[in-house]
């Protein structure tokens, strides 16, 4: 792919802007290191060093980036901000192993190490990964190498969210040019996700013991091994960690670890050169498979049936596969039924939401990883609020951390609250007053029925108070509506058990206790 004179040109214009409008610093920092590879069906592809600094500029500068290039030239609709590793892919499975070489299928990088990322800018700035100056990466590079080869994020509309520009159905035609650039087919373990990372709580311990369990044995255990959970919960790691630790046990055995729309992209152009013979014995020579995000073939017809077969094959000749999705085999739809019950003969393990004693422990060891020094009160903070996902958490701290050293002050609970004001509102969580009552009724062994009956007797009465003042406090509903959900009480009963625990809260250290703890329950 070569990048175009004018593409450089309109870019070199946009950073001109996007330094006077940022300041020379937070240029230096953040927007200096990027590049940018093509334009393709509307879309401009910009590369960065790092996975942190691309979500930094997604997260900061995507808008900005997006309006200048809109503005400069009338063809972009979106900006896509891809990863790339700018050393060679020592961290490849399968495709360094020479008994299979990828190369045989027609445009296959393989081989070409550090040319894998796409075509630099010509621009005299320095290459991805050699910002000059302050350079963002540096904070973390050391201790947060980048994720290696492609990490992709779209951004912008109309196909801001679709892989690839919103190619969505498997037709060789449907797919764009772009494709052809991002046709790495074997994807590269981040050296970050290893076991040793992986912080074990209760949420995650079955699939993190079923994980350890394949990766160390010596013969074929659960077949397959489906792992599933929401998203951001650590499916990834856990199979980059499965990946590495078979490779440190045996470094003989063939491993192929993708994604489910890298295969179904390597399926795609295997049909499209008629190289499908090339494509099924690329598969069905691993020792074992690793595909991530299954669902994504969902309703992908031919793929699925392609995937069938070599699943099938592997499994017959007593092949470990191993699969990750953010769904049970059950539930995902638009799988054929036969896939769907042959993913669940193996072991189906899933992954939990997490609970705030796992989020504080990943935090914690994030942190010893950053060597950031952050306030225990800080990290109790984040595990408190930011309760959506394990990737938004970490994130999080990436701000924060990369805040603190480009202000130069420590980080405080003030400074917290300042940085990730956005972030906060976003994870404010909307608690139910069913969910309230429920958890209410569950703490003082009573039923839920009583939230709502008339019965009087203290023991009844007391906690249903609580769960109107709990009500009260973290819901937006107001008094009338809260009554309502209470058996349809009068609002002045509402404001009498407001008072009447605030009161209790005060003069009763041990109720003030339960009434907190119930109230962390269900914010958690
Ligand atoms: N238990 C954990 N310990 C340490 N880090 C974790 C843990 N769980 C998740 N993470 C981190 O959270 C981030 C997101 O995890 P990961 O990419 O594995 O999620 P995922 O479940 O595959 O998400 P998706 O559904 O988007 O594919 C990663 O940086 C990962 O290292």
């Amino acid at each position: 792919m070569s990048v175009g004179v004018s593409l450089d040109q309109q870019w070199a214009r946009i950073r001109g802007r996007l330094k006077e409008e940022v300041g020379e610093i937070a240029y230096r920092s953040w927007l200096q290191p990027l590049s940018v590879a093509s334009l393709v069906g509307g879309e401009v592809c910009i590369v960065v060093p790092t996975r942190f600094m691309r979500d930094w500029v997604l997260t900061h500068y995507a808008d900005r980036i997006r309006a200048l290039w809109a503005g400069e030239n009338p063809e972009v609709q979106s900006i896509d901000v891809i990863v790339a590793s700018t050393s060679p892919p020592s961290a490849l499975v399968a495709d360094n192993d020479d008994r299979d070489d990828p190369a045989s299928v027609p445009g296959s990088p393989a081989g070409r190490g550090a040319d894998r990322r796409p075509a630099p800018s010509r621009s005299a700035d320095p290459a991805p990964g050699q910002p000059a100056g302050a350079d963002p990466s540096s904070a973390f590079g050391s201790a947060v190498p980048s994720a290696a080869s492609y990490t992709s994020a779209s951004y912008g509309a109309p196909y801001g969210g679709a892989p690839y520009g919103g190619a969505s159905d498997e037709s060789p035609t449907a797919v764009p040019a772009i494709l052809e650039d991002r046709s790495d087919l074997s994807a590269a373990l981040d050296p970050r996700f290893t076991f040793d990372n992986f912080v074990v709580g209760k949420p995650n311990e079955l699939a993190h013991a079923a994980a350890r369990r394949v990766a160390d044995a010596t013969t074929v255990t659960f077949n397959p091994l489906f792992l599933y959970g929401g998203v951001g919960l650590g499916k990834t790691h856990l199979m980059h960690a499965l990946a590495w630790q078979i490779r440190k046990n045996d470094p003989n055995r063939k491993v192929l670890y993708l994604s489910a729309e890298k295969f179904m992209y390597q399926f795609i152009r295997a049909l499209r050169f008629k190289d499908t013979m090339a494509f099924k014995q690329q598969f069905r020579s691993v020792d074992v498979l690793m595909i991530d995000d299954v669902q994504f073939i969902s309703g992908k017809d031919s793929t699925q049936e392609e995937f069938f077969h070599t699943f099938n094959a592997l499994v017959d000749q007593n092949r470990q596969v191993v699969i990750s999705a953010d769904k049970s085999p059950s539930d995902l739809e638009g799988m054929e039924e036969r896939l769907r019950s042959r993913l669940g003969w193996g072991l189906v393990a899933d992954i939990h939401p997490t609970t705030y004693e796992l989020r504080l422990g990943i935090l914690q060891a994030k942190a010893d990883a950053l060597q950031a020094s952050i306030p225990l009160k800080v990290l109790e903070f984040l595990a408190h609020k930011i309760t959506s996902n394990v990737r938004e958490l970490e994130g999080a701290l990436n701000r924060i951390v990369a805040h603190a050293e480009l202000v130069g002050r420590s980080i405080s609970l003030e400074t917290t609250q300042e940085v990730l004001h956005d972030l906060l509102r976003a994870n404010d969580r909307r608690v139910t007053i069913d969910e309230i009552q429920k958890r209410v009724a569950e703490h003082y062994n009573i039923r839920v029925a009583d939230m709502h009956s008339a019965r009087r007797a203290r023991a009844v009465a007391r906690p249903r108070q609580i769960a109107m003042y709990l009500a009260k406090q973290l819901t937006a509903r107001s008094l009338p509506e809260i009554g309502r959900k209470f058996g349809g009480r009068d609002h002045t009963t509402v404001m009498h058990a407001v008072k009447k625990v605030e009161e209790l809260r005060t003069t009763d250290p041990s109720f003030a206790e339960d009434v907190e703890l119930l109230r962390r329950m269900l914010e958690s």
